[in-house]
């Protein structure tokens, strides 16, 4: 198994004036490719502050974070979106598209700013998402469409630029139920084929169906559980 991403010791300490908030104490963790990850704990636990991290888009007080063989702490800022761009997605739980743009533009969006070109471009955000079954709604706004559709025009954008990790914050927390078993099934199939999901979860039922859960408490690792392997 080819570790995609190793987190050694990351401590994370909010300061606001005399408070200080120890989010995250001493965490250690090790995914590899092709695993999908659920954390789950209790509010403030520490699981935002976590995904964040992973998806550089905040830093840790101290610790190491590789991600792909970078070693994360050394880069600058243009090098740390640059290589957030390159590998990693992120799906937020209030989806965060854009609503002045359309569903196609919203996808490309990650692929202009690497300047691919836009022959390229107009492929692979029809072929994302086509895979999230939203071809039929290419030229509306989001506004115009369910959450679980918006959902999935998140997950597209996300995975538009063939990321190495998938972060996930609450990606059914906006979603009624039903909606929110699409979106979970559509997570776990882009798993089987092999993309790296890491997600934060509330739900019970939707944590029991990732590979290996992770549970925090005050920001430590409580437990670990890990779907032994056939
Ligand atoms: N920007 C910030 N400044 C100060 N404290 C913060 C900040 N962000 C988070 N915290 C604190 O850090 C701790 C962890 O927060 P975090 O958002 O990671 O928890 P969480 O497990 O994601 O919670 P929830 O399930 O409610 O979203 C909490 O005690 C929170 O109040």
């Amino acid at each position: 198994m080819t570790a995609l991403v190793t987190i050694n010791n990351i401590n994370k300490v909010y300061s606001k004036g005399q408070v200080k908030t120890h989010a995250l104490q001493d965490v250690s963790l090790t995914i590899n490719k092709g695993e999908f990850i659920a954390i789950s704990g209790s509010s403030g636990c520490g699981k935002s502050t976590l995904l964040s991290i992973l998806g550089l888009l905040d830093t840790p007080t101290d610790g190491d974070y590789q991600l792909a063989n970078i070693d994360t702490h050394s880069l600058n800022v243009d090098q740390r979106s640059s290589v957030r761009n390159k590998h990693i997605g992120y799906v937020f739980q209030s989806f965060n598209l854009i609503d002045s743009l359309t569903v196609f533009e919203n996808v490309a969006l990650p692929l202009e700013h690497r300047g691919t070109p836009s022959k390229d471009i107009k492929a692979a955000v029809e072929q994302q998402l086509a895979a999230v079954n939203m071809s039929a709604r290419l030229h509306h706004k989001p506004s115009q469409l369910s959450g679980g559709q918006q959902q999935r025009v998140a997950i597209a954008r996300a995975l538009v630029g063939n990321p190495d990790l998938l972060l996930v914050d609450e990606p059914t927390g906006n979603l009624d139920s039903q909606n929110g078993d699409a979106v979970m099934r559509l997570l776990l199939e882009l798993n089987k084929q092999g993309a790296t999901v890491v997600m934060v979860t509330h739900d019970e039922r939707y944590s029991q169906m990732a590979q290996r859960q992770i549970r925090l408490f005050d920001g430590k690792v409580l437990v670990e559980h890990k779907e032994a392997v056939a």
